[in-house]
Formats: C-alpha cells, sequence, structure tokens
C-alpha cells in the first residue's frame, strides 16, 4: 500500500535527485595522462582546466592555454561550416556528403561531449549526415571508411566464446542495444558486417534526441555471413567471406548472442534493426515476451506511420473516427509494410470495434502487384491484407500499381518497398485522380534515392494540394505564389527514442502493445490544428528531445498500467503508478542525460 511516509520520502529523493542533476557530477576514473585524452567518453581537449590536468598527470600533454567549452564549441562549428561553404558548388553530393560525415566522425573518435553537444544543438542539419540519409552510404563505403572500430562485433566463428566476449566491453553497464544482421540494410540489401553504421547511427540518435548516457549504449553486428556475393569476393571486406548462416545455425547464434547480454546486463533493451524480413518476424515471435526488445523496422516504423495517417484524416477535414473508411494503398509487403498495416488495423478495431472489417480498405502490394486471396505462397504475416478479387470490378492478383490507383481511387499510398520512383508520374497523376479531397503520399523508403518518388514529383503530378511525407529528408517543395508544399519526414526516428526511454525508465520487463500503440497516438497528438491544416503531420526534428519527454512518458505509464513495470534505479513501481502525467513527462526529462564537461577524479 502506498503510504503518507513512503510518499513524502519519495518526494524527498525526487528532489535530491533534482539537484545532483544540476551540480555537474564527478566522473571518477581509473586512467592517467595520455589514457585520458585517448578516451573520448572522458576527453575534454585543450578543455582540461589547470587543476585537472596537475591531478591526472596530464601537464605538458597539452598545448599550454586552456580553451573553453563554448570555445571549442564555435571552432568546430566553424570549421564544419567553412567544409559547407567550400563544398557547395561541388556537383558529387556523395563526396560532399562524405566529407561532412568524416568531420563529425573524427570529433565523435575524440571527444564525445563536445560531439553530443554539437549534435543536440544542431539536429536538424546533422541528423541527415550521422543517420538517414548519409549513413547509408557510409555503409556502403564502409571498408574504406574503417579507421577505429565502435560497438561490438559478434561473428558465426564465435560461437561458445560469446559469453566471455561480452566482458570484453569496458563499460559496467548497458542500457541500450542496437544489433543488426546486416542482411538488410535500408533499401540497400544486404551489406555484411558493413550494416554496423547503422546501429550507430541509431544510437546517435538515442543520445541526441532521448538522452541516453553515450556510456551506457552498445551498437552490435552479428556477422553471420553474407549473400552479397560482391562482399564475399572483395579482399578488402571485413566480414566473414561466407554465406549467412540460415535456419537453426542462424537461430542458435542470435539465441547465443541473446543469452550472454542478459547475462551481464539482464535489464539492457535489444533494438533489432534491418535484419531481413523472415528474421525480423522471426526473432519479434521468438523474443518478445521472453525480455525487453522491439524492431524497430516493423513497429517504430508502424507507430510513426500510424501517426501521420491519423494527421492524414484530421488534414482532410475529417474526423478521426473515419480513419477506418480510408482507403490506402501500402506498396511494400516486407516488415515494415506489414508493421504498419498490423498496426492500422489494430486502431481500426479499437475505432469500430470491428475486426472483420478493419482491414477492409487496406490493399497491399509487393514486387508480383496486388496480393489477393488467389496469390500462392503468400507470407502468412500478408494473409489477413490479401484482399477478395472480386471486391472491386477489374482488380486481380498481381495487378499492376497503376491498375491498382485508378480502381481502388485511394485516400493514401504508402511505399515501403525499398524501390526508388515506384510512384511514377502515370500513378501519381492517377492519385490526383482518385477523388479524395486531399491524398497523401508516403513515400518511406530509404535512403533518399530508394523513395518511390520524391517530393517535388509528388506535388508537380499529383496536386499541390497533397499531404506529403517521406522517410529521408527533403526540402520543402516551392509552389509559387509564395505557397509552400510542406516535406514531413515519416521516419521511426520520432519514436524510437521515446519507446526506448520509456521502457528504460519504466524497468519494463517486456514491450508490449499498448506501450507502442501510446506511444504512436502521443506522437499524433502532437500537432496542432493549425499545423495539421498546412500539411504539417510531424514536428520539427529539433524538438526531439521534447516529443521524447512526451512520447516516454505515455510508454512509462502504459508499462505501468499493463503492470510490466519493474521500475528504474531507485523509483519503484508503486512510485511510477503514482506520478500524474505531467511528473510523468518531468521524470523522463530530468533523467535525459546532457552532455557537459563533468570535473573528473581519479579513483585511488
Ligand atoms: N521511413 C521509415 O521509418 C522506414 C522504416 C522501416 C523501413 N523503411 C524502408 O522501407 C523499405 C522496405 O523495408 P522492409 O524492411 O519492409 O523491407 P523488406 O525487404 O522486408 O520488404 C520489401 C517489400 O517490398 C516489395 N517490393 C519490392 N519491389 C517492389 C515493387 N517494385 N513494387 C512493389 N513492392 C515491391 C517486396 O516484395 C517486399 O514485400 C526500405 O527501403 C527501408 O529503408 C523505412
Ligand atoms: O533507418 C531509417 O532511417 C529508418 C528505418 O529504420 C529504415 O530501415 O529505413
Ligand atoms: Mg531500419
Amino acid at each position: 500500500m502506498w503510504s503518507l511516509t513512503k510518499f513524502v520520502a519519495s518526494r524527498l529523493s525526487r528532489s535530491r535527485r533534482f539537484f545532483s542533476s544540476v551540480i555537474p557530477r564527478p566522473c571518477i576514473i581509473q586512467k592517467r595522462g595520455a589514457d585520458i585524452l585517448h578516451d573520448p567518453w572522458i576527453n575534454k581537449d585543450t578543455g582540461f582546466p589547470l587543476t585537472e590536468r596537475n591531478r591526472l598527470g596530464l601537464r605538458g600533454l597539452l598545448p599550454p592555454r586552456v580553451i573553453s567549452f563554448e570555445q571549442q564549441y564555435a571552432r568546430f562549428m566553424e570549421s564544419y561550416r567553412s567544409l559547407e561553404k567550400n563544398t557547395v558548388s561541388e556537383s558529387d553530393t556523395s563526396h560532399v556528403a562524405l566529407a561532412k560525415w568524416r568531420i563529425l566522425n573524427r570529433l565523435h573518435d575524440r571527444n564525445e561531449t563536445l560531439y553530443f553537444r554539437v549534435l543536440i544543438d544542431n539536429i536538424k542539419d546533422f541528423a541527415p549526415i550521422i543517420y538517414t540519409q548519409t549513413v547509408g552510404l557510409v555503409c556502403q563505403n564502409y571498408s574504406g571508411l574503417f579507421r577505429r572500430p565502435r560497438g561490438m562485433y559478434f561473428s558465426a566463428k564465435d560461437k561458445g566464446e560469446m559469453m566471455s566476449m561480452i566482458y570484453n566491453w569496458p563499460a559496467q553497464m548497458v542500457d541500450m542495444i542496437v544489433l543488426t544482421d546486416g542482411s538488410r540494410i535500408l533499401g540497400l540489401g544486404d551489406l555484411g558486417v558493413h550494416g554496423i553504421g547503422i546501429p550507430i547511427g541509431k544510437l546517435d540518435m538515442y543520445v541526441a534526441g532521448a538522452g541516453l548516457n553515450p556510456q551506457r549504449i552498445l551498437p552490435v553486428m552479428l556477422d553471420v555471413g553474407t549473400n552479397n556475393l560482391k562482399l564475399i569476393e572483395d579482399p578488402l571486406y571485413l566480414g566473414l567471406r561466407q554465406p549467412r548462416l540460415e535456419g537453426e545455425e542462424y537461430l542458435s547464434t542470435i539465441d547465443e548472442f541473446i543469452e550472454a547480454v542478459l547475462t551481464r546486463w539482464p535489464k539492457a533493451i535489444v533494438k533489432f534493426e534491418d535484419f531481413q524480413m523472415k528474421w525480423a518476424f522471426e526473432t519479434l515471435k521468438r523474443y518478445r515476451e521472453r525480455f525487453c526488445m522491439f524492431n524497430d523496422d516493423i513497429q517504430g516504423t508502424a507507430g510513426v506511420a500510424l501517426a501521420g495517417l491519423l494527421g492524414t484524416v484530421r488534414a482532410q477535414g475529417r474526423s478521426l473516427d473515419d480513419f477506418p473508411n480510408q482507403k490506402i494503398v501500402v506498396v511494400g509487403a516486407g516488415s515494415a509494410g506489414l508493421g504498419v498495416l498490423s498496426m492500422a488495423v489494430q486502431a481500426g478495431v479499437r475505432m469500430t470495434g470491428n475486426a472483420e472489417t478493419a482491414a477492409q480498405k487496406f490493399f497491399l502490394l509487393d514486387k508480383d502487384g496486388l496480393i489477393t486471396k488467389e496469390r500462392k505462397n503468400l507470407d502468412p504475416a500478408a494473409v489477413p491484407f490479401a484482399k477478395d478479387p472480386g471486391l472491386i470490378a477489374g482488380l486481380r492478383d498481381g495487378g499492376s500499381l497503376l491498375e491498382v490507383v485508378k480502381k481502388v481511387k485511394p485516400d493514401v499510398l504508402l511505399g515501403l518497398s525499398g524501390v526508388g520512383g515506384v510512384f511514377n508520374e502515370e500513378v501519381l497523376k492517377a492519385l490526383r485522380e482518385s477523388g479524395s479531397n486531399r491524398p497523401a503520399i508516403f513515400a518511406m523508403s530509404n535512403p533518399t534515392m530508394n523513395a518511390e518518388c520524391t517530393a517535388v514529383e509528388a506535388f508537380k503530378h499529383a496536386g499541390e494540394n497533397i499531404v506529403f511525407a517521406s522517410g529521408s529528408p527533403f526540402e520543402n517543395v516551392q509552389l509559387g505564389n509564395g505557397k509552400v508544399g510542406y516535406v514531413n519526414q515519416a521516419n521511426n526516428m520520432y519514436l524510437f527514442p521515446g519507446i526506448g526511454l520509456g521502457a528504460l525508465l519504466s524497468g519494463a520487463c517486456i514491450i508490449t502493445n499498448d506501450m507502442l500503440q501510446a506511444a504512436a497516438e502521443c506522437l499524433a497528438s502532437y500537432m496542432t490544428d493549425q499545423d495539421i491544416e498546412k500539411g504539417i503531420l510531424y514536428p520539427s526534428i529539433n524538438s526531439i528531445r521534447d516529443i521524447t519527454a512526451k512520447v516516454g512518458a505515455s510508454v512509462v505509464r502504459a508499462a505501468v498500467a499493463e503492470e510490466v513495470a519493474e521500475g528504474y534505479g531507485k523509483v519503484d513501481p508503486e512510485e511510477l503508478a503514482y506520478m500524474s502525467k505531467e511528473e510523468t513527462v518531468e521524470y523522463v526529462r530530468r533523467n535525459m542525460w546532457y552532455p557537459n564537461y563533468s570535473p573528473l577524479v581519479q579513483k585511488k
């Protein structure tokens, strides 16, 4: 029972926590001298004050002048901006993007505090470089760019050794692991060990967007081989040059890794990222009831898309209850497309109470065209969305996207196919004729070249009245006469930070559908009617910490309501349950790490 004494004690302990987060906490270290300068977690470069230089054996190892954090920051930004200015006329955009990534990565390797501060303050400019889209290019060129390892690598050759290997990670605690096997990196296919760039980029977004402590995150590559022949034949390829493990061999390798992780850090959250569809679904089914994990491509994407679809209904001037009447054509029946449809159906069922009709207005296509009940060898996950061919006259199994758009006359066209340009001029013009008062286009495939269409193409061919969202960033489109076609970035980056932080701070033992649903609904309700009328479905990424505080709090509250919250640190589930909505947001906000130089104290 919740007692008054406990209540007062909890308030006191909360205020103690509050004060301790304002006064910089000392960081206890065991290193000394040059070792400190080579450790990006604690290095301050020329920012070490003289007292610390004396105490830590740094005197003489640095130029004599002490440069303040603000000066270091300004100096970095100046060199970054001058690179930008000097390359503005270069036609090779990928060369410029990689140069920008390199300059940020060098800082990341040297001084994490400064790196994360510049990232947080300039997230809108830097997210497209350290995350989607440049991260795709980085993965494609990984062997050439590799200088210094980051994260951990477990391979098929490490079977039997993973339990001891996990103890090689230098940090005592890990809160969040992002794991990939490199088999479906963005829309770029199997990139093998080069896919490590994705967990690194995602975790950078966790630190910037959710305030996870960078000393408690771990990017992991599970190298089970690659089926990309070009990589296997490349003598400089850094991964295993063998075909991917399959079947039981594959699953037992993942099992071994998971067991090792949970033995060392039983409360770590594991986010699965960019696994090919069969393993994405299989591992989610295998693990989701056993420990705190989620699949970002299936579940994070679904929440962001659902928030955008609900925003679209509002942008069309309809009531939210009208959502189940939206005709939605989804192109791509993979992990992301099926994840989106499943969550949209769950939302429809909640609104109508009718499971039979909830999927009726949703149409699904894969590389072989429209999926109907006549489809042979249909993946079980796609079965609920297979249409009766007689539903609309002229619809047939394998029907092309153009045929489907002409016959169905959808309100929404949503692409998660990984194929650039499939929303071509004809398709977009057919959507314009659909009769929807404000059709929406979600070209969600990444990176930019894999987007189903560009923003300019969408506004040009489907009309100026559309709502547009893409997975990778595009500039807003100038429509003439001062009118602007707004571009939204429908990317799971809006939700995974909040899902992860909410799971961590509630101490959830698993991540439930209700927690994911709460996250999506929170994001959907973030936007004002004025923004939505303009076609703005998602907030600016500049507000990512505020979004994450609210999303994270809704995840915490859902975890408590479902009784899967076990508490975090000294905050027990009862205390979580007692918090009001606002207090929960405050609790999440207060637990976000923020980059400041801490006084370093050497352990004797
Ligand atoms: N914006 C986001 O937040 C987000 C999130 C997850 C995935 N994605 C992107 O979505 C894409 C797909 O990811 P996934 O995990 O579902 O991949 P997947 O490989 O599991 O599925 C791809 C699907 O597209 C279908 N397809 C291929 N060519 C097609 C064509 N010409 N027409 C219609 N369908 C076609 C395939 O049959 C398959 O069903 C990737 O580009 C990925 O980057 C974006
Ligand atoms: O990585 C992204 O930008 C989103 C998504 O997880 C993807 O796989 O494309
Ligand atoms: Mg992904």
